[in-house]
């Protein structure tokens, strides 16, 4: 399902203009969305979803206009969403959750229900905790609860902002592997602060800065953004005055420094391969 965007602005109450004039094509698959932030990205997710409506600007998602009424109802139809703080009910089980929300997306037939119920939860691996309150759930099973509900619907388009946030290094692979197996011919448009979780599952990658497109290309072009500008300097002294730290490892004799500089930031400092971190903050820090 192909996303086309141009000339998008959402300007909120107060004069925050979150988008300003966003032109993007996003095509069928996983495709990754990095900014700071404040830079637009759940304003986008929001507009795609349905929830929020633009100021200006066109938007279609698999050939619908969204900027009409039938045009969103076809959209949501075929959505899933997994916004950021998607609330729970505590006291429900994982399976009355579900069921509860397959009822509201209209799934009236009580064993229909049951059924794709329990295909979800096998999905997100929750089978044996199904009849659990979720009030016990640690955070990384909450988000795959949250994970079974926006694939309820079975949909084309499966939007999901900040999913891994909280979640200890297991939960988060086996969170983001859940999704690029979904993707396959639908779209899943992932935001996150965690580079690495785009570096490990997405092709195309789209950055967005104050409201507009700062970069869209491949992962490896953001990466490539930063050739020539990644250095390593081990020094028992403070850390070079000049370009971004990404990483400070103990070493012998004193501290490894990681540095992404346009130029050599000291005559010690040696050129190492860029990383999509590396690339990220080559394009964001300028
Ligand atoms: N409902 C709202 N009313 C007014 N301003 C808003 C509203 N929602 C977002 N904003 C503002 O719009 C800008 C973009 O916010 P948005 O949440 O879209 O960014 P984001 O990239 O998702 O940020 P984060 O990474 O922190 O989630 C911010 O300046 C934010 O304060």
């Amino acid at each position: 399902m192909r996303i086309e965007i141009s000339g998008l602005t959402k300007t909120y109450r107060g004069g925050v203009a979150a988008l300003d004039g966003l032109d993007l094509t996003v095509p069928t698959g996983m495709f990754g969305l990095l900014g700071a932030n404040g830079a637009g990205k759940t304003t986008l997710m929001r507009i795609l979803a349905g929830l929020v409506r633009p100021t200006s600007g066109q938007v279609t998602v698999g050939g619908h206009d969204m900027s009409t009424g039938a045009g969103r109802t076809a959209v949501q139809r075929g959505l899933g969403y997994l916004p950021q703080d998607l609330g729970v009910y505590p006291d429900l089980t994982a399976r009355q959750f579900l069921d509860y929300v397959a009822l509201l997306k209209g799934v009236d037939d009580r064993m229909a229900r049951r059924r794709r119920v329990g295909e979800l939860l096998e999905v997100v691996a929750l089978t044996g905790d199904a009849d659990r309150r979720l009030r016990g759930f640690s955070g990384g099973m909450r988000q795959r609860v949250g994970i079974a509900q926006a694939l309820l619907a079975d949909p084309r388009l499966l939007i999901v902002d900040e999913p891994t946030a909280g979640l200890d290094p297991q939960e988060r692979i086996r969170f983001r592997t859940l999704l690029s197996q979904f993707a396959g011919q639908r779209t899943v448009l992932l935001s996150t602060h965690i580079v690495d979780d785009i570096a490990q599952t997405c092709r195309d990658v789209a950055v967005l800065a104050r409201g507009r497109l700062a970069f869209r290309g491949t992962v490896d072009e953001l990466t490539h953004r930063a050739r020539g500008q990644v250095w390593s300097i081990v020094t028992d002294g403070p850390p070079p005055a000049e370009g971004t730290v990404v990483s400070a490892l103990p070493h012998e004799g004193g501290t490894r420094y990681r540095v992404v500089a346009p130029a050599a930031p000291d005559p010690r400092a040696r050129p190492v391969e860029p990383a999509l971190e590396d690339g990220y903050l080559a394009l964001t820090t300028r």
